[in-house]
């Protein structure tokens, strides 16, 4: 954002006061627009500036919603005169008209402890303290005065409004920077309003339940213009990380160049099985890859299990395979061209070797679950065998099992910012493994070595709390493998089957179990135009 800011100011597009206006402004639409009932009987505002631009755009603020006949009550932590110079000249302009109390005289618990039926109770809580440029945690008192404020204000009595940032949150990692062991933040948000873009905080980890909702202001800065006009910045922009996108026209079968496509021009997926009682995780997987669209799908069975998987297969094939010697067997036939190990096909020696011997194989291949838990304390062997066209697809217990420094790092209470994030997690982890990792979880994050990297938030109005069902992984691992069967890159099919995955749970919403899944995308397709 500053890079892009800073080519704006360069360029002469804009000045920082425009900005800041136009940021101001775009808080003030985006509440009345989603909150217009605000408007309605008493208004009164309770603004938290800090001591950057996020809080020169408090003070944007505190001026508009006088301007529209609102009580407003502006609050500053910090010092006027060390104020950055946009945000300076817009605290004098709202002093001029209102009045700033200085942080040493917030006590909010005296101040509204007895206030909240009355008629100057604020309606609305804004909060511009720190946005972009928050660089530790809170300070000890800041953030017991907020826990007053929370207190003084449960959330529900007033809305409250975070600008750019719910403070306190790393905008780089989604994670709280509080003081000491606390892990949660002092306030949770209904609204958070942005510039220009979502930035990772708001999709990762806490960053959805802090922010509530999410509304982005344009405040005019072209991105596009800015590509080609400053080829410096071609490079950070680059580098940024994407958010999942569907594409109809790489799902698209036959098309106008082969409308009469054989079964065998989309490929053909088989699915590593696990023992009797154990065969349900590889036949989700299988239906995944099917739906999805590959030509032709088999499941590979121990001997023991094909009764049961032939009683529950029709349109998917099956196999017989014992092991790594039966799979090396079963491979010779090069048709098979995508592979998909792990759901249900237990833990141990057996699973390392069919792992080692199907990358070997150097086929497209999917490991998941038991296959990653298999070389737990020993990854570097994995590691080993591993290829550019393989998806690792670890929820966080695997992710921990495979890469425990990672994890680690993850796992610490951040002490600054930027917080190491979910994003630095996988990109690290991506380029250790020397393939596609996908990691798991409502901000599913996958990258490649060196190359893209794609979050896919079910958040916001993407939340799918219901898709954390039995099974589901399984059949996200399948549909993968059913693209990558069809010959789509591989970073980009891990990318569509994760935003196919949760638009199929979306549209089926909660009650939703693992074998729905595969059975919603053809309506999923239906809709985005496939
Ligand atoms: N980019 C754009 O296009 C536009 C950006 N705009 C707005 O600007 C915001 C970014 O502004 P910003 O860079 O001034 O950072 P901001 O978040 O106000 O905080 C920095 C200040 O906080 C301080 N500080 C940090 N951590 C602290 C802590 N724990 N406890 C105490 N202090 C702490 C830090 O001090 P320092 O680290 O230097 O000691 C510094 O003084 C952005 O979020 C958006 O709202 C819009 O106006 C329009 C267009
Ligand atoms: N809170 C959540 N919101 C949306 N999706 C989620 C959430 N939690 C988990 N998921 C998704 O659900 C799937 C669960 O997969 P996994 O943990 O492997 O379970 P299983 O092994 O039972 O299939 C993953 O695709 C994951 O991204
Ligand atoms: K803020």
């Amino acid at each position: 954002m500053r890079a892009i800011e800073q080519a704006a100011f360069d360029g002469g597009s804009a000045t920082g006061i425009e900005l800041m206006e136009r940021a101001g402004q775009g808080v003030v639409e985006a509440i009345l627009s989603a909150y217009p009932d605000v408007e309605q009987g008493h208004r009164h505002a309770l603004i938290l500036c800090g001591p950057g631009n996020n809080g020169g755009d408090g003070f944007v603020i505190a001026r508009l919603l006088q301007e529209r006949g609102w009580g407003v009550e502006c609050f500053l932590y910090g010092e006027a005169i060390r104020l950055p110079p946009d945000a300076r000249a817009n605290h004098d302009r709202w002093a001029a008209v209102g009045p700033v109390v200085a942080f040493n005289d917030w006590r909010f618990g005296l101040r509204y402890g007895v206030r909240m039926t009355g008629d100057v109770a604020p309606t609305v809580l804004i909060d511009a303290l720190f946005g972009t440029g928050l660089t530790r945690p809170l300070d000890e008192p800041l953030d017991r005065a907020l826990r007053e404020l929370d207190a003084a204000f449960p959330k529900g009595t007033a809305l409250r409004v975070a600008v750019d940032a719910p403070s306190g949150l790393c905008m780089d990692s989604g994670r709280p920077l509080a003081p000491g062991p606390q892990e949660e933040l002092p306030l949770r948000y209904d609204l958070t309003v942005s510039f220009h873009r979502r930035k990772l905080g708001h999709l990762l980890a806490e960053g959805p339940d802090a922010c509530g909702s999410v509304k982005v202001a344009d405040i005019g800065l072209d991105q596009a213009a800015l590509r080609a006009s400053r080829p410096e910045l071609r490079e950070t922009l680059a580098a940024a990380v994407t958010e999942a996108a569907p594409r109809a026209y790489e799902l698209r079968k036959g098309g106008e160049d082969n409308p009469g496509g054989h079964k065998y021009d989309y490929g053909h997926a088989l699915v590593l099985s696990g023992g009797p009682g154990r065969t349900g995780a590889a036949r989700l997987a299988a239906r995944g890859a099917i739906r999805v669209g590959a030509g032709l799908v088999t499941v590979a069975a121990p001997g023991s299990a094909m009764a049961e998987c032939a009683a529950h297969l029709t349109a998917i094939m099956l196999t017989r395979c014992n092991g790594a010697s039966d799979l090396g067997a079963v491979l010779e036939d090069e048709r098979l061209n995508a592979l998909c190990l792990g759901p249900g096909l237990g833990v141990g020696s057996a699973t390392r070797d069919m792992v080692i011997t199907a990358l070997g194989s150097r086929r497209r291949c999917v490991l998941d679950a038991d296959a990653l838990t298999s070389f737990a304390g020993s990854a570097p062997t994995l590691f080993a065998h591993l290829h550019s066209r393989v998806v690792l697809t670890p929820h966080a217990g695997e992710f921990a099992r495979l890469f425990p420094d990672i994890w680690r790092k993850l796992a610490e209470t951040p002490t600054g910012g930027p917080a190491f994030s979910k994003v630095d997690a996988t990109q690290e982890a991506a380029a250790r493994a020397g393939c596609i990792v996908l990691f798991k979880g409502r901000d599913t994050v996958i990258a490649e070595p060196g190359g893209r990297t794609v979050v896919c938030a079910a958040a916001y109005d993407r939340a799918t709390p219901w898709l954390a069902t039995a099974g589901a992984g399984d059949v996200l691992s399948g549909m993968i493998t059913g693209l990558l069967a069809r010959d789509i890159w591989p970073v980009t099919a891990a990318e569509i089957a994760t935003w196919l995955h949760v638009e199929a749970a979306r549209t089926f919403g909660p009650g939703l179990i693992a074998t729905d899944i595969p059975d919603l995308l053809p309506g999923v397709f239906r809709a985005i135009g496939v």
